[in-house]
């Protein structure tokens, strides 16, 4: 028998019971949901992951659905007790769903969603925050303030990298990743070079008509090249930064013959998934290499980091907060509930997940769809002509 766990109830005699397992970012999307006769109970417990049993808790006997976090192992177990209260759909607060085993949903029939879009720009301004900080040795440089050990200008203080004039590299150049690399190429005035499976035409596009832009203004123009394979990327580079999703065949994409191939002074990022470096590897390459720097917003088995990671100066790191601005994140718990309600309702799936604005806009009730199933077609959901 589960242990009973501590919740919030929110119109409590709604038709539809909607568990969330976390509390979330801003109202509108409790509002949204008991608008809509939802009877809505969030999770209060102080811990910050919830196992697999105090998600069973939750569920209870009867659930229609409920809006999980990336921290949650969503597997056979928790679909089976989900779909045993009557419930149909789960949501991810997050873009990413590796967390989630999708063949064991589309077994118990519940649809799963995610949130995509709203954070791009936002996880791609701290990947470039990251680079920055990374390049400068900010954090290095603040610790050093804050001991009182700065006793003068000197020419060799805290020498870093400039970045404009050099190569960013991009390892998967979907929606953060290109986000990202307008950023450093505009703002930085960066060449790129980039990996993807798929061409990235729009990319492309923006880095040739700003290279022309900059050479008819009389500056040294930009340019792009996308790389046969992930090596090359590796061995031009002078800022990596990883945004593929987390899957078998990104799991230590880099590693230590990787590492290798790096230039010795590269900034390598990650914010997509920790399990993307063999982070083992790369403490032994941080020591080995103090030029090289890394700046990390996952860890292989987040929340801990690897031994040795903490002590390395040329490493900055932040606890997985890529996505967390205001906006941003009251928009993710917007999108995770409209995807349950929309499954509950029997809504159509959104056209376009890459195009969830109309989502998001305050002052307008959101469209009657469910903005981003990503088993949508397995289970056979049918499309919006929005
Ligand atoms: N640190 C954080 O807080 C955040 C992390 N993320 C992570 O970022 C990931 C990417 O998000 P989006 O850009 O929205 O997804 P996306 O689907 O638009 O982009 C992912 C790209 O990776 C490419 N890709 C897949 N396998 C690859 C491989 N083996 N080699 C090279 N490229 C490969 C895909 O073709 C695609 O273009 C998410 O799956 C999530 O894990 C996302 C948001 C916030
Ligand atoms: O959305 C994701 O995948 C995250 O990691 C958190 O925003």
């Amino acid at each position: 028998m589960a242990k009973p766990v501590s919740i919030e109830v929110w119109n409590p005699n709604g038709k539809y019971r909607v568990v969330s397992t976390k509390s979330m970012p801003g109202t509108r999307w409790i509002n949204l949901l008991i608008e809509q006769d939802v009877r809505l109970e969030i999770c209060t417990e102080k811990k910050t992951i919830l196992s697999v049993d105090d998600i069973i808790a939750l569920i209870g006997d009867k659930c229609d659905g409920v809006i999980g976090q990336l921290t949650e192992d969503w597997g056979e177990t928790l679909f089976a007790a989900l779909s045993r209260a009557g419930g149909t759909a789960f949501s991810n607060m997050a873009v990413g769903y590796n967390n989630v085993d999708v063949n064991a949903a589309n077994k118990y029939g519940v649809a799963v969603g995610n949130t995509p879009g709203v954070l791009t720009e936002t996880t791609a301004e701290l990947a470039a925050s990251l680079s920055l900080a990374a390049a400068r040795r900010i954090v290095e440089a603040d610790e050093f303030m804050r001991a009182g050990l700065y006793d003068g200008w000197l020419p060799h203080l805290f020498v870093g990298n400039l970045l404009k004039g050099q190569t960013v590299g991009v390892i998967g150049a979907g929606r953060i990743g290109s986000a990202y690399a307008r950023m450093m190429v505009e703002g930085f005035k960066m060449n790129l070079i980039y990996y993807d499976l798929y061409q990235s035409t729009r990319l492309e596009k923006f880095v040739t008509a700003y290279g022309e832009f900059l050479k008819a203004n009389g500056e040294t123009p930009v340019y792009w090249k996308r790389a046969s394979s992930m090596d090359e990327v590796l061995r031009e580079a002078d800022v990596i930064s990883l945004h593929p999703v987390l899957d078998k065949t990104t799991y230590h994409l880099v590693n230590k013959e990787r590492l290798a191939m790096m230039k010795k002074e590269a900034i390598l990022i990650n914010c997509s998934r920790g399990p993307v470096i063999d982070e083992v590897a790369l403490v032994e390459h941080l020591k080995q290499n103090p030029m090289f720097r890394v700046g990390l917003d996952v860890f292989e088995d987040e929340p801990y980091m690897k031994p040795g990671l903490a002590e390395q100066k040329n490493a900055v790191i932040v606890p997985h907060i890529a996505s967390a601005s205001k906006w941003t994140r009251e928009g993710m718990a917007t999108l995770a509930a409209l995807n349950v309600l929309g499954k509950i309702k029997g809504y159509p799936i959104w056209g376009d997940p890459n195009r969830v604005e109309p989502f998001l806009n305050e002052n307008a009730p959101p469209p009657a769809a469910c903005p981003s199933i990503v088993n949508a077609k397995a289970l056979g959901l049918p499309s919006s002509k929005l």
